[in-house]
């Protein structure tokens, strides 16, 4: 068991570096992309206006959105050999492992061959997420062989109509664009980290965004969404929810979707989510997740002082949506993708490796025993 003390208890409250993109917590709860609120970006942007905002540092004027949808829309479909290694790739897979892969081998066959082409990855990437797990998962649980392209020129309508095979209602794609922008961006979180240590070294774009794809998959960090649903799910009643919570409490076992490295309040983030879940919840025509989940909330709240961070009602809302529990960290994926590649380019633009120091605990010199007398 390593020792919390003795490992730098995570490097807490220590600053890494700088960065323009975001802040996180400043005043206690806020969070800002590029000097914008989250908030007043998730009520008058849309997530490609905010994906534009974190790789060239303004929002877009009307033409210049138009242009870069356009662009995107251009960049959907998957080259052949990419959708050959998804049909070997068995149903049973975490898609958050097909994602990983998924990556990887786009930059196999179309590679950054140099730091003028970061943009052009980045948006490439960005473009090709959502196909890289519809088509997976179509495949291996339908048999079905869809069309990577859609007419959908929302990254998040082009999503849900992958995954469906029909046009989604305007709230849907208004929720998956609510969703793609509070995931966005997240300043030196462990994801982000991995990607600008990754960039530091001066490797490719698609190593850094593998490599950050691990660091998300973990139920500590963007794992949470999907281990927060499985948890809610086993809750038979809001009272129930309580009791089973209790019990999670007393047994030490962390609960997922609560609690933040950063934050100490509240998540800016839960708010908005939370309202969409609950708007959600009576078009599905059942609230009693969403209740179940409010029930947790309060809670959580009332016995430890946790709060839920941005996963925790994400989970009940793409449930409401009909979206399968294993996709819900791919969508963070897709949608944190653009503040990964921001930090990289950032990072590349005023570079210096990054490679911090350890405190030595282990035992002192020694020399080696021969081997016949150990
Ligand atoms: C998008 C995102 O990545 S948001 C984060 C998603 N992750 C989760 O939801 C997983 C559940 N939450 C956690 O494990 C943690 O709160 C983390 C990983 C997010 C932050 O970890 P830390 O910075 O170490 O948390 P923090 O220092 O605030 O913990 C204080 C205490 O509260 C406890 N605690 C924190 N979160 C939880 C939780 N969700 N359930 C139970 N106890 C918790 C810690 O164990 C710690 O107790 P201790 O002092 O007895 O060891
Ligand atoms: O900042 C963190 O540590 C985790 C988080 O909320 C995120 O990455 O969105």
């Amino acid at each position: 068991m390593v020792d919390k003390k003795l490992s730098g208890a995570g490097l807490r409250g220590q600053s890494a570096g700088e960065t323009k993109l975001c802040t996180v917590g400043k005043s206690g709860s806020g969070l800002t992309y590029c000097g914008y609120d989250v908030k007043d970006l998730a009520d008058n942007a849309t997530f490609e206006e905010v994906a534009y905002l974190l790789f060239n540092g303004e929002l877009p004027n009307e033409a210049q959105l138009a242009a870069y949808k356009k662009q995107l829309m251009a960049q959907r479909d998957l080259p052949q050999a990419l959708k050959q290694v998804l049909q070997l790739i068995p149903a049973d897979t975490h898609p958050m492992d097909v994602m990983r892969t998924g990556c990887s081998f786009l930059g196999n066959l179309e590679p950054e061959v140099d730091f003028t082409q970061q943009h052009q990855a980045a948006n490439r990437l960005l473009a090709a997420f959502p196909a890289i797990m519809c088509y997976w998962y179509r495949y291996s649980h339908d048999g079905v062989e869809i069309d990577c392209v859609t007419d959908e020129d929302s990254i998040g309508g082009h999503f849900l109509k992958l995954l469906r095979g029909e046009t989604p209602s305007e709230q849907h794609r208004r929720v998956m664009d609510v969703s793609l922008i509070l995931y966005a961006e997240h300043e030196f979180n462990a994801s982000t980290f991995t990607a600008r240590v990754c960039a530091s070294t001066l490797s490719d774009m698609y190593s850094c965004i593998t490599g950050a794809i691990g660091s998300l998959r973990g139920p500590l960090h963007g794992g949470a969404n999907e281990a927060a649903m499985d948890m809610i799910q086993k809750f038979t009643s809001p009272e129930d929810a309580k009791i089973q919570m209790a019990g999670m409490l007393e047994r030490k076992e962390k609960i997922m979707g609560f609690g933040h490295a950063i934050y100490r309040e509240s998540d800016p983030r839960n708010v908005i989510i939370k309202a969409w879940s609950e708007k959600l919840a009576h078009e599905f025509g059942d609230t009693s997740l969403y209740d179940i989940s409010v029930a947790c909330e309060e809670y959580m709240w009332d016995t430890k002082k946790l709060f839920c961070n941005a996963d925790f009602f994400h989970a009940s809302a793409y449930h409401f949506m009909g979206i399968p529990t294993k996709l819900f960290t791919p969508i963070f994926v897709c949608s944190r993708l653009t503040g990964w590649a921001a930090h990289v380019m950032e990072q590349r633009n005023n570079n210096r490796i990054i490679r911090p120091s350890a405190d030595y605990v282990g035992s002192e010199p020694r020399v080696v025993t021969p081997i016949s007398q150990r």
